[in-house]
């Protein structure tokens, strides 16, 4: 069975102490960095890129970094990200022309591949492609911001992932993003997700950036998840 990854989004974190921030979660036993990138325009908000990627790489973060583009286009971005020291890669399909050939331009450019379905995007993108992604990340919100109420079709739309990944015996990890907290962590597991994405019920809202608090969250999570066979 997968090990269970928490993956604190760093959308809610203190954008002014980033490399702390990053730095704090992470010593609470958080696993993989979620670094949501948007453009203002698959999406309506507009965050960060390959550079700060990099920067966190320079600042000394070792832990696996978890780039969710929602962008369009996709592919010219993908090798400044793979440069920049990003580990997994994960693209919305339908923003993509070609959605083999840009999961091939993850892979060739080092780094891990994923799909990412809105709420509402059809599971059929992962025809004929399945041996190509190494991770596919089901959005429990529709993407844009953090802070957002998870959308409860998503644990029937994991259920039907965690049947397509265990029945096609390949290692793929299934990552569920949007309103994960605490007290909603362990019917997600249960539904068959095994990495968490986690912004707002990690980070807070207020953005009060408190290394106390992430201990707590993160340990509570870790008992919430030890109860749940997925
Ligand atoms: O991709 C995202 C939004 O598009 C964020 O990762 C996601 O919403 C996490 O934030 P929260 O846990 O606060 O819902």
């Amino acid at each position: 069975m997968p090990a269970d990854l928490i993956a604190p989004s760093i959308l809610s974190a203190n954008f002014a102490k980033l490399g702390e921030e990053v730095d704090n979660v992470l010593a609470s036993g958080a696993d993989i960095v979620h670094f949501d990138v948007m453009d203002n325009h698959y999406v309506p908000n507009l965050t960060i890129g390959p550079l700060v990627c990099e920067a966190l790489r320079k600042h000394g973060v070792t832990a696996p970094i978890d780039v969710h583009l929602m962008v369009k286009p996709v592919d010219r971005i993908i090798p400044d990200f793979a440069k920049a020291g990003a580990t997994y890669i994960t693209f919305h399909p339908e923003a993509s022309e070609h959605v083999d050939r840009t999961l091939q331009l993850i892979r060739d450019s080092g780094c891990k591949s994923g799909l990412v379905f809105n709420p509402a995007t059809p599971l059929t993108y992962l025809d004929y492609v399945l041996e190509k992604v190494d991770m596919i990340l089901l959005m429990s919100v529709n993407p844009g911001f953090g802070g957002q109420s998870f959308i409860p079709s998503a644990l029937d739309k994991l259920r039907e992932v965690r049947e397509i990944i265990d029945d096609s015996g390949l290692d793929i990890r299934l990552e569920i993003d949007g309103g994960v907290k605490v007290d909603n962590i362990a019917e997600i597991k249960a539904a068959g997700a095994d990495t968490f994405v986690s912004g707002s019920g990690l980070f807070g809202y207020g953005r009060d950036s408190d290394p106390n608090r992430y201990d707590s969250i993160v340990g509570e999570m870790r008992r919430a998840l030890a109860g749940v066979d997925r």
